[in-house]
């Protein structure tokens, strides 16, 4: 561990999530101290789950439209993902990734398991990802999803044979690093058969 010292918090944004500007005395490996600052975008931790069948060989995703795509890549503003949210105060990634396939999948699953967890992009976000696969089945289906009208969600369900969705990663149509991530698991770990 690096011998950081004198951390001090600087808030230059306050709104939907912080962000922090953080100075702190860092020492090089040759005994330097220098002051620096780095600037940390805060919007809590994170989750994600793969569903999958495995009679059918198929996964459940997402597609949505996401302005930070839209903003640095005009005309793909919409991106297909694994189910996915933020993690409230108080809330467990398990028990938020059972709420948000719900709300935006709607399935009701009970059983999921941890594969990976993971920082998306370290150099900025503060948040950690907590990555799950669970295995979903048609007497799981209880609403049609799409999200929360009150947080102006509005996304698509997609069931796709998994062979497909790994040849969207392929062909770059699957952009999302959480959903290239366990699309990989789930072929490295062979939780399903590529079939068509
Ligand atoms: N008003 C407002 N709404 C926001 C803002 N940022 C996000 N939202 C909305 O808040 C809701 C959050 O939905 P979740 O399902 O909880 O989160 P998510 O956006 O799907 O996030 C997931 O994917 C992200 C991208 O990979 C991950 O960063 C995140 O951890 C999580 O896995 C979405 O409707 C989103 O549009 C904002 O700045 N302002
Ligand atoms: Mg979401």
């Amino acid at each position: 561990m690096q011998n950081i010292k004198n951390i001090t918090h600087n808030i230059l944004s306050k709104a939907w999530a912080t962000l922090h500007r953080i100075d702190y005395d860092f020492q090089f490996k040759d005994g330097r101290i220098k002051r620096l600052s780095r600037e940390c975008y805060n919007r809590g931790d994170g989750a994600a789950v793969l569903l999958y069948n495995i009679e059918k060989s198929t996964v459940i995703l997402t597609k949505q439209f996401r302005m930070p795509i839209y903003e640095n890549d005009i005309n793909k503003g919409m991106s297909i993902e694994v189910c996915a949210g933020a993690i409230d105060k108080n809330e467990s990634p398990e028990s938020t990734m059972l709420r948000e396939i719900e709300e935006e999948v709607g399935y009701n699953i009970e059983n999921i398991q941890s594969a990976l967890n993971a920082y998306m992009s370290p150099g900025a976000l503060t948040e950690k990802l907590y990555l799950f696969v669970a295995e979903y089945s048609e007497d799981n289906k209880i609403s049609e999803g799409g999200g929360l009208d009150s947080e102006d969600e509005e996304i698509e369900v997609l069931e796709l044979p998994f062979i497909i969705a790994l040849d969207m990663i392929k062909k770059k149509i699957i952009i999302d690093a959480k959903t290239i991530m366990l699309l990989q698991y789930a072929q490295i770990n062979n939780l399903l058969q590529c079939k068509n």
